[in-house]
């Protein structure tokens, strides 16, 4: 009977000092630990609670943090946070001030790299591991990533690199449990399925290795041969082709399989990819049945599950977007709705139930997403590639150089947009204002509420050119949408206040926060509605009537629409103030998004002080 508990290991030197047995009762520990925690605070699960055994075997065998371990994605690393020192943190979970729901190199010395973004983790272990080599470092770098993560190109760059690259220590984990965050797809899967169907191989070859292992010369004759029994018994693996030892399937929860496997592998170096299989959810019933459901969940009771919220709920933007995207393809055929791997996140559930020849999931590929809209355009179709406004970054050269420059129709809808909260910097839809208004051909909307998301949808598609709609994560003030497809005028605003002296210039969902300023200190409100192109029109003639504006975004300063409308005065011999209230020049870590922007100032309160500090000696009463 084994007495050890969880609590003991204040590192994973205390792991090491464990045999095989009590590993098995730390497992039990620690995903019940991760269950608990997880449910207390919400968070990532399903992948967490696939990771357990893997996390104790690699902290086991390697030696963390000397030797690295890099998370790909990060969102399963909950169990190695628990295992290196982090378990009481793991109550402040994504809470502003608390632990990083990914790993993050100021937060341990254990989390080797800041992921969070899919698929770096091989590239950034192979980096470690030149630098150790060209140290004389003997160092081991390890590499663990989803079959999902496997499904981006970056992946593959990485692999082709390490191919050539002599005398590095990479061991690549593929921990692949058949699931990206909806089901996977791609021929990769296909592939990976394959190689399970000959898990015989793989067992057949473990049956080798263990009698072998306790004679270490003899393992090296045995691989030769494997190399050799491999061509024979096995086509050598697309890993192999790139240079790697490929050894698995192996089962990724059973410890007596993890263990001497790694130990093997560590004894050899080199380049080593071990393919691991495991369950997303394992041990929870209700995850195991359902890892999409609880792939990232809020707080619940684990007794029970997750339960339907009874209190109707306001519609979320990504629902707008949902509802819009089906009704505007039952009108236009030529309608496609892509997502790079993000089905559920970005509201395509329900068009790819009523649009299965239109709808794809191209995996996380977001350059391929991108690219893959340009050619759908060419031939008249008319793409629309949802998108978190954070993951268009990995397609941005594409959205230039394959949509823009040729002007080709295609329209992104960016969820995600501004401060997205738990996830935090990593995540933060800061950027795509300032990155995508300096780009030719392009329209930049920004809706105020759910009911103008919908209008400026329907608006950018009808444009026969490259358009974004950018709009937050969760609900917005709970606008009445109007379900019809009519467009408004591209590049038009609408004054929702005629004030004095001061004119707010509000672009996106801060309009409710301007509004009460605005009321309070009698200014103009002008809904904007598109940063590119801008309704020069309206700006000229509220030069004309006023004194002083205030620009509000919920994006970065710099770069950001209030630049744009910066750059028009200059152009136009304006000669008045313009306060820019917006996202700052740093990095905002996770927390709640409304305590996150009132801390940013981007409330009511924070909007009108700063007004008031800038412009008080105005809007004094004559
Ligand atoms: C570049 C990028 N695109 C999309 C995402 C969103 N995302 C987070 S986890 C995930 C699925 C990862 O699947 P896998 O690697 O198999 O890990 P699992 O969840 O199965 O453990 C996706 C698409 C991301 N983090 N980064
Ligand atoms: C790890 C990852 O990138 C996704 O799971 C992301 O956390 C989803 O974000 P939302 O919760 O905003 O859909
Ligand atoms: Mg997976």
């Amino acid at each position: 009977m084994t007495t050890v508990t969880l609590d003991q290991i204040q590192s994973p030197a205390d792991l090491r000092s464990m045999g095989r047995r009590e590993l098995k009762e730390i497992a039990t520990q620690l995903r019940e630990f991760v269950l608990q925690s997880v449910s207390r605070t919400g968070g990532h699960l399903s992948s967490n609670l696939g990771t357990v055994e893997l996390t104790i075997a690699l902290h086991y065998v390697f030696n963390t943090p000397d030797d690295r371990i890099v998370w790909d994605v990060g969102h399963q690393s909950y169990p190695h946070k628990i295992l290196t020192g982090r378990r009481e943190q793991m109550a402040t979970l994504r809470q502003m001030g608390g632990m990083s729901g990914f790993p993050k190199r100021s937060e341990s010395e254990y989390d080797a790299f800041g992921t969070a973004h899919s698929s770096t983790s091989i590239s950034a272990a192979l980096g470690m591991a030149v630098a150790s080599r060209n140290l004389g470092l003997s160092r081991q770098h390890i590499a663990v990533i989803g079959d999902g993560a496997m499904t981006a190109g970056m992946a593959f760059e990485a692999l082709n690199n390490a191919g050539v690259t002599p005398n590095v220590n990479l061991l690549v984990v593929l921990n692949d449990n058949d699931m990206s965050i909806s089901p996977p797809v791609g021929a990769l899967n296909r592939y990976l399925a394959r190689l399970l169907s000959g898990s015989f191989y793989a067992a057949a070859k473990n049956v080798g290795r263990a009698v072998l292992q306790h004679v270490p010369p003899v393992l090296e004759l045995a691989r030769r041969f494997e190399g050799h029994a491999k061509g024979m018994v096995t086509p050598a693996t697309l890993f192999e082709e790139f240079g790697f030892n490929y050894v698995g399937p192996i089962d990724g929860h059973d410890l007596d399989s993890l263990v001497p496997t790694l130990q093997n592998l560590q004894a050899l170096g080199g380049l080593q990819f071990l393919h691991v299989v495991t369950r997303k959810g394992q041990g929870y019933k209700l995850a195991e049945a359902d890892p999409v459901l609880y792939h990232g969940p809020g707080k619940f009771d684990p007794s029970i599950g997750i339960q339907k919220s009874k209190t109707p709920s306001k519609q979320t933007f990504t629902q707008v977007f949902g509802h819009w995207l089906c009704d505007m393809a039952a009108a236009d055929e030529r309608l496609y709705g892509i997502t790079p791997a993000m089905r559920e996140g970005s509201g395509l559930v329900q068009f790819e139930q009523r649009f299965p020849l239109r709808y794809f999931d191209v995996g996380i590929a977001e350059q391929h997403a991108v690219t893959f809209a340009a050619g759908l355009a060419c031939e008249g179709q008319k793409p629309v590639v949802a998108i978190y406004s954070t993951f268009l970054q990995r397609g941005y050269d594409q959205l230039i150089h394959d949509v823009a420059l040729q002007n080709l129709d295609v329209t992104f809808a960016l969820d995600r947009a501004g401060i997205v909260g738990a996830d935090g910097a990593t995540h933060a839809g800061s950027y795509d204002i300032a990155f995508l208004r300096c780009v030719p051909n392009m329209v930049v909307a920004t809706p105020s509420d759910e009911n103008e998301a919908r209008l400026l949808l329907n608006s950018c598609f009808l444009h026969p050119g490259p358009a974004s709609v950018r709009y937050p994560r969760g609900a917005g003030c709970g606008a009445q949408v109007v379900a019809g497809l009519e467009a408004v005028e591209i590049g038009k605003a609408v004054t929702r206040r005629a004030g004095r002296v001061v004119a707010i210039l509000c672009f996106g969902t801060l309009l409710a926060e301007c509004a009460a300023v605005a009321e309070q200190l009698d200014a103009s409100l002008i809904d904007m509605r598109f940063v590119k192109p801008l309704d020069e029109a309206l700006l000229l003639s509220l030069a004309e009537s006023h004194q002083a504006f205030v620009t509000v975004e919920e994006a970065m300063v710099m770069g950001g629409a209030g630049s744009a409308v910066l750059e028009f005065f200059g152009a136009h011999d304006i000669v008045a103030p313009v306060l820019q209230l917006g996202l700052p020049d740093r990095f905002v870590d996770h927390g709640e998004q409304s305590v996150l922007l009132r801390g940013l100032g981007l409330d009511a309160a924070g909007i009108e002080q700063s007004i008031l500090a800038r412009f008080a000696a105005l809007l004094a009463p004559a």
